[in-house]
């Protein structure tokens, strides 16, 4: 990351994380700030920046180099991308990024720098997160702003902004007033250019995220998975209070976003909003086990039941989808998510298990057993560096379809373990 202190980076740093392990590519941020203060506890006015002060930034290059270092050997063991979540405000200590990664260890090396001079998105940021931080811990609240702009000053004094003239063979993006304009410089690669597309695609506007499951189905009902049944009675009270419920919120603009499937139309039928209908959206193919109960499975397929019960996120049923398919498949959906404002999406089990996990921040072990129970709305609200996430129930009865997570798991490497089959791959 580039860009004087209050820009975003941490905001954006966070959020590609969190979107690039949802997509399967192990990624870490290493905060300088963090390193900063595990080395010096105490409060740090913004003294402790000014660029003449010798023995301050002894400390804060070593951390900077600390923190390099760490994310290089999060690299060598596997990691595939670290995000260096600090100012590198200046061509001196980007030089020392170059150095180390791309000379030393070959890696590729790409600069996201955000440049805001809009003092109204500057003033709302220092508000939300940096008064808050641990460096201003009992502060005033008017006194750690006055602080923090007079922090900002003294990075300014020697910021050296990405240049496509000086910089030309660098490989980067500036952003410029959280998304008003981009540049962008020699991407080199694929996930550069998925990096790219994500961080063109998010805003920062406040907006809440509905998710609801459709009403009970009639499928639910007797315990059958899969299908293209409708909604059980229930479901379609269910469908009623729904439309209720968004009356009531007065959500403006909302879009209601469902699968193609009938009983997620069907429960959107009520609502007044304009409405689309994803494939993308449909509930995780069962292959040769749609339409069956569990028990039903356990029974036909014992092996392929253990098989999934062994690793859930990677089983793929036969002739059928895994949950990792089932994440490629709604990238497409998260990416116009992201882009949108308020939107009510209707869909499935694993299907809101899935979207879930991406604003949870869950790993790919626990977002197969995320509880999504019918009958209940999600609101998922954007807040400082994560999402507010609230359980609204309609108090509609219906049936319960979450399997627990099986107790005893045999351990990984054990010669009782069944032979997974091929492994599922991923069509990205
Ligand atoms: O991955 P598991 O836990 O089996 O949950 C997914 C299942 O949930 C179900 C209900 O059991 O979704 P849905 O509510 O859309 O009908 C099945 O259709 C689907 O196969």
């Amino acid at each position: 990351m580039v860009g004087l202190p209050a820009r975003g980076k941490t905001y954006m740093s966070k959020k590609l994380t969190r979107y690039l392990n949802w997509i399967g590519i192990s990624t870490k941020v290493f905060n300088v700030g963090e390193y900063r203060r595990a080395a010096t506890d105490k409060y740090k006015s913004h003294d402790f920046f000014r660029p003449d002060n010798k023995e301050a930034q002894e400390i804060r290059t070593k951390c900077a180099l600390m923190a390099i270092e760490d994310a290089c050997k999060f690299l060598q063991n596997g990691g595939e991308v670290a995000v260096v979540d600090a100012t590198n405000t200046t061509r001196a200590r980007r030089k020392m990024l170059v150095e180390v990664f791309t000379i030393q260890h070959n890696f590729k090396l790409f600069f996201v720098e955000s440049l805001c001079d809009d003092i109204n998105i500057i003033e709302a940021n220092i508000l939300e997160v940096k008064v808050c931080s641990p460096d201003y811990l009992g502060v005033d609240k008017n006194e750690a702003v006055k602080d923090f702009l007079q922090r900002i000053e003294h990075y300014r004094e020697t910021y050296e902004a990405l240049d496509y003239n000086l910089d030309s063979d660098m490989s980067f993006i500036q952003i410029v007033n959280q998304g008003d304009r981009f540049l962008v410089n020699k991407l080199a690669g694929h996930l550069q250019s998925r990096v790219v597309y994500y961080l063109m695609n998010i805003h920062v506007l406040p907006r809440t995220i509905y998710l609801t499951r459709h009403g009970e189905s009639e499928m639910n009902l007797s315990g059958r998975i899969g299908g293209d049944s409708d909604l059980s009675e229930r479901g379609q009270e269910y469908a009623r209070k729904l439309a209720q419920f968004v009356e009531e919120e007065k959500i403006p603009n909302l879009k209601v976003w469902t699968s193609q499937l009938k009983r997620t139309i069907q429960t959107a039928i009520n609502i007044d909003a304009p409405k689309e209908h994803w494939k993308a959206l449909n509930e995780i193919d069962a292959g040769t086990c749609e339409g069956m109960t569990y028990e039903e499975i356990q029974e036909k397929f014992p092996e392929e039941f253990a098989l999934r019960d062994q690793d859930k996120f990677h089983y793929r049923y036969q002739s059928g989808e895994s949950y990792q398919d089932l994440v490629a498949r709604l990238e497409p959906v998260i990416l116009e998510l992201e882009r949108q404002e308020n939107v009510m999406v209707v869909c499935h089990q694993a299907v809101a298990r899935c979207l879930l996990a991406y604003f949870q921040d869950k790993t790919s072990d626990d977002l197969p057993y995320l509880k999504v129970p019918l009958h209940t709305v999600i609101k998922l609200t954007p807040v400082a560096y994560g999402c507010r996430v609230e359980y609204v129930s309609l108090n509609i009865e219906a049936v319960n379809t979450h399997r627990e997570r099986p107790k005893t798991v045999i351990p990984s490497g054990s010669s009782n373990k069944i032979k997974m089959k091929e492994p599922a791959t991923c069509s990205h």
